[in-house]
C-alpha cells in the first residue's frame, strides 16, 4: 500500500461544547494520511487512486455544513468520509484546535484505523 499525506490543512469548522463555538467557526488543522493502491503508480492514472484535491474539497464542504460538539466526533466523521466516499483502505488523522486554551498551542484527537477495523502501523 502507498500512502498519500496532507499536512497542515487548515479548515473552518464549527466545533465545541460552548455556545460561542456553536455559532462561530474556528480554524482546525488536519494532518491526514491515507492508503492508496500501489497499482495507481503503474498506470500513472488519477482514476486508479484517490484524488487528494477532491478529498480536501469534500472535507471543507462537509465541515462548513455542520456543528460537532466534540473534536473526537469531527475526527470520526472525516475518517468515515475517507472510508465510505473514497474507499480508502487505511486512514491516519490528527486534528487540532489552535490556541483555544491558555498555554496550549494545539489540542485535538488522533485516529488511526483500517477500513476493516485493523490497526496498521505506519512511519
Ligand atoms: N475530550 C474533549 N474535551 C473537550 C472538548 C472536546 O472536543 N473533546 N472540547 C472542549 C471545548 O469545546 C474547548 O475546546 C473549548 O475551548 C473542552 N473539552
Amino acid at each position: 500500500m502507498d500512502f498519500i499525506f496532507i499536512e497542515e490543512l487548515r479548515v473552518e469548522a464549527r466545533v465545541g461544547i460552548y455556545p460561542r463555538e456553536r455559532v462561530a467557526s474556528q480554524t482546525v488543522e488536519l494532518n491526514l494520511t491515507f492508503g492508496v493502491p500501489d497499482a495507481a503508480a503503474e498506470r500513472d492514472d488519477i482514476a486508479d487512486t484517490i484524488d487528494y484535491a477532491q478529498v480536501i474539497e469534500r472535507i471543507r464542504e462537509e465541515l462548513s455544513a455542520r456543528h460537532f460538539n466534540l473534536i473526537e466526533t469531527l475526527g470520526e466523521f472525516v475518517v468515515a468520509l475517507l472510508f465510505n466516499e473514497f474507499n480508502a483502505p487505511w486512514v491516519k488523522l490528527r486534528i487540532a484546535k489552535i490556541g483555544v486554551m491558555k498555554g496550549v498551542r494545539r489540542v485535538g484527537v488522533f485516529i488511526q484505523r483500517g477500513k476493516d477495523g485493523r490497526v496498521l502501523e505506519s512511519d
